[in-house]
């Protein structure tokens, strides 16, 4: 027997009438920890008048992203506050046959037949970037990571070399985040989701031109309202400095022309083709994919060096691992014999996902576990706080890479691991990922020892990304490889 969804528990701190809307803006880690130990399967979170659903097991989650994808959509709130950002590109559009056919579009270069070319740009990357280090520098991990993953992304998408860009261009993207962050939780967009759901009912009521008038409306409040005053002004001046650097790319290769076998040049046959894609989608790719795949992979990389220096046990079988290699640049061919590197960063990734929360809205009624779950509710999935469920990972704030031996990896449930999602709208680079995080990580250790020089603990800072709170000063010690 199904239950209406106001059975499910609200999660306690519900304060007045803004409900945990104070709390998810200004601590929202503390309240998935403790969404996690108070809460069963399933729990609401209260936002003024609106419940959104956040659940709690691995299965529950495979019942949204994956067996019942077709009833949910990428809700209104994520949607709006990229829009500034990405516009309508891969990451936030609706699952429609647009996104399909984009998705479509981009799907050749993340085939297992680019892996080999991927992983020598990563590894060149990395020592490229690293040849910069002196013995015994401090260096700010976070940042030098963001300069690699901002390189692989250049090279591998685009074709060109340039490891100025992370200097030119994440301080603007870093900007933007925040801005779509805040956005996201702020009164404005509170207040057009508050709208927006009032307009469907009534449309819902109505028909023929009245109807037809208020979908409109509607259509227009799926647009993020620009408030003149500092936030909207430093926002669009990111928005500005980050189009300057990435759209002549787009513009030289249309110049040279050319059959370089990479993201640019499938985007630009796209457009080539008449309705497949128009130059404002081009925009919306070029950006998407500089925002989806360098500050994720970056703090991946940067949580992992800092674990490590805190469990020398798990450094040294790593750097055991790495010098086995005799010192030469490891490759594609290599990753049987960097099982441990592959899942520290796996490790990393389960303390600290990127995106460690994200939402779903179903578009019609559905039933999910024990629950009628309506047309227009939102859904939470937070990998971070699944990720710290005891009963998958016993002592859950641990560093334990052993968490991912296959054995270990077989005896969990299907997404027991999902810092890439699941489902139709899982990440298209999760391969990618994964490669560049075990390959960049074994090129580093190869080379030098990673040492913390505060002992204050690193926080991390929720935002669109799980990044640490700061750049994460280390101090590089240079090693000598011992042939394996
Ligand atoms: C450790 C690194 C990464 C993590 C943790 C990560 C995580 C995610 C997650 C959780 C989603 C799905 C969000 C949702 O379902 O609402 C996603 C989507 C996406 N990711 Fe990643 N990502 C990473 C790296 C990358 C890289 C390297 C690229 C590109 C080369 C990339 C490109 C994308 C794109 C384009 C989407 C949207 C896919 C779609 O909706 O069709 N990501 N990512």
């Amino acid at each position: 027997m199904t239950m209406n969804i106001t059975a499910i528990p609200v999660l306690s701190g519900s304060r007045g009438l803004l409900g945990h809307v104070a709390e998810m803006r200004e601590d929202r880690l503390t309240l998935l920890r403790r969404a996690a130990r108070e809460l069963d399967d399933i729990g609401r979170l209260r936002f003024l008048h609106r419940h959104v659903l956040l659940l709690n097991t691995p299965a529950l989650v495979h019942e949204v992203l994956v067996e019942k994808a077709k009833s949910f959509d990428k809700p209104l709130a994520t949607r709006v506050s990229l829009t500034p950002l990405v516009g309508d590109g891969l990451l936030s559009s609706k699952t429609d046959t647009r996104w399909r056919r984009r998705r479509r579009i981009v799907a050749p270069l993340f085939s297992h037949a680019e892996s080999a070319r991927f992983g020598e740009v990563m590894v060149h990357s990395a020592v490229q970037v690293a040849s910069r280090w002196n013995e015994g520098a401090v260096i700010p991990v976070m940042r030098e990571a963001t300069r690699i993953a901002m390189a692989v992304i250049t090279a591998c998408l685009f074709s060109t070399e340039d490891l100025e860009l992370a200097d030119t261009i994440s301080k603007p993207l870093t900007g933007a985040l925040e801005w779509t962050g805040h956005y996201g939780t702020s009164p404005a967009m509170m207040g057009q989701l508050v709208a927006h759901n009032l307009l469907r009912g009534l449309s819902r009521r109505l028909d023929g031109s009245a109807a037809a008038r208020l979908e409109k409306l509607g259509a227009w409040l799926e647009q993020p309202f620009l408030v003149p005053g500092a936030r909207t002004s430093a926002m669009r001046a990111d928005l500005a400095r980050i189009e300057e650097r990435l759209l002549p790319l787009v513009t030289a290769r249309r110049a040279a022309g050319g059959t370089k076998s990479d993201l640019l040049e499938l985007l630009l046959r796209a457009c080539e083709q008449e309705g497949h894609l128009s130059d404002r989608e081009l925009r919306d790719e070029v950006v998407t994919f500089f925002v989806a795949g360098n500050e994720t992979t970056a703090s991946g990389i940067t949580w992992a060096l800092s674990l490590l220096d805190r469990n020398p046990a798990v450094l040294s079988a790593l750097e055991r691992e790495v010098d086995a290699l005799g010192g030469r640049r490891p490759t594609v061919e290599d990753l049987p014999r960097l099982a441990l590197c592959a899942q520290a960063f796996k490790e990393a990734l389960r303390l600290y996902p990127p995106i460690y929360l994200f939402a779903r809205e179903s578009v019609e009624d559905v039933v999910i576990g024990r629950y009628h779950v309506p047309a227009g509710t939102s859904v939470y999935i937070a990998p971070y706080m699944i990720h710290r469920d005891p009963a998958l990972y016993p002592d859950p704030e641990r560093f334990d890479p052993a968490r991912f031996t296959p054995e270990a990896e077989a005896a969990r449930p299907r997404l027991a691991w999902m810092p890439f999602g699941a489902g139709p709208r899982v990440c298209v680079g999760a391969a990618f990922a994964h490669l560049e995080g075990t390959l960049v990580l074994a090129t580093l250790l190869q080379r030098f020892r990673f040492e913390r020089v505060e002992d204050r603990p690193v926080d991390p800072l929720p935002f669109i990304t799980l990044r640490p709170a700061w750049d994460l000063p280390m101090r590089v010690r240079r090693r000598e490889p011992i042939p394996g």
